[in-house]
């Protein structure tokens, strides 16, 4: 491996997969995440789509928000994500948004589908052969380019 050894590698999906267990007994969904930052601090993530009432409560994205938080920044380049099941395509969106520079994952969406989640399912749709699952229509209005012109327009933005 290039950059990372894969005994480190392993170590901290061995920790993903343990948390994704221990969630499962304390009653939430049987997945685990861990983002470990530049400085070397590993930021751990349950899923918690159930407890708390959020659908986008991912492990993943529940590491991530931590990460951020706790760096308060919103740019984790330099970052590497470690999950106990490939990411869905929110996790994988949420992790390209915050810019994190690798993935490990051990479980597949196989084995999470064999456990009935949908996380296969959403990769048909994003591949383009389910487009029934979601329809999504654009609406072309007058005023749809003005959030953006208000944004070029804005001298002080934070870009991201
Ligand atoms: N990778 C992943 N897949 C999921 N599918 C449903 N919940 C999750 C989650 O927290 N992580």
């Amino acid at each position: 491996m290039s950059a990372h050894s894969t005994h480190e590698r392993d170590e901290y999906l061995n920790r993903a997969i343990q948390l994704a267990v221990q969630n499962v007994a304390d009653g939430g969904g049987p997945f685990g995440a861990v983002v470990v930052t530049p400085d070397g601090t590993a930021h751990e993530g349950v899923n918690r789509v159930t407890r708390d009432h959020d659908p986008t409560a991912h492990a993943e994205v529940v590491a991530i928000r931590r990460a951020a938080a706790a760096t308060r920044r919103f740019d984790l380049s330099g970052s590497v994500l470690y999950a106990s099941c490939e990411p869905c395509p929110l996790c994988l969106s949420a992790t390209l948004w915050a810019r994190i520079g690798r993935v490990y994952f051990a479980a597949d969406r196989h084995g999470a589908a064999r456990a009935g989640f949908d996380d296969a399912l959403f990769y048909e749709y994003f591949s383009g052969a389910r487009p029934e699952l979601l329809p999504v229509e654009h609406a072309d209005l007058s005023a749809s380019d003005q959030p953006f012109d208000a944004w070029r327009n804005h001298v002080r933005r934070t870009a991201y």
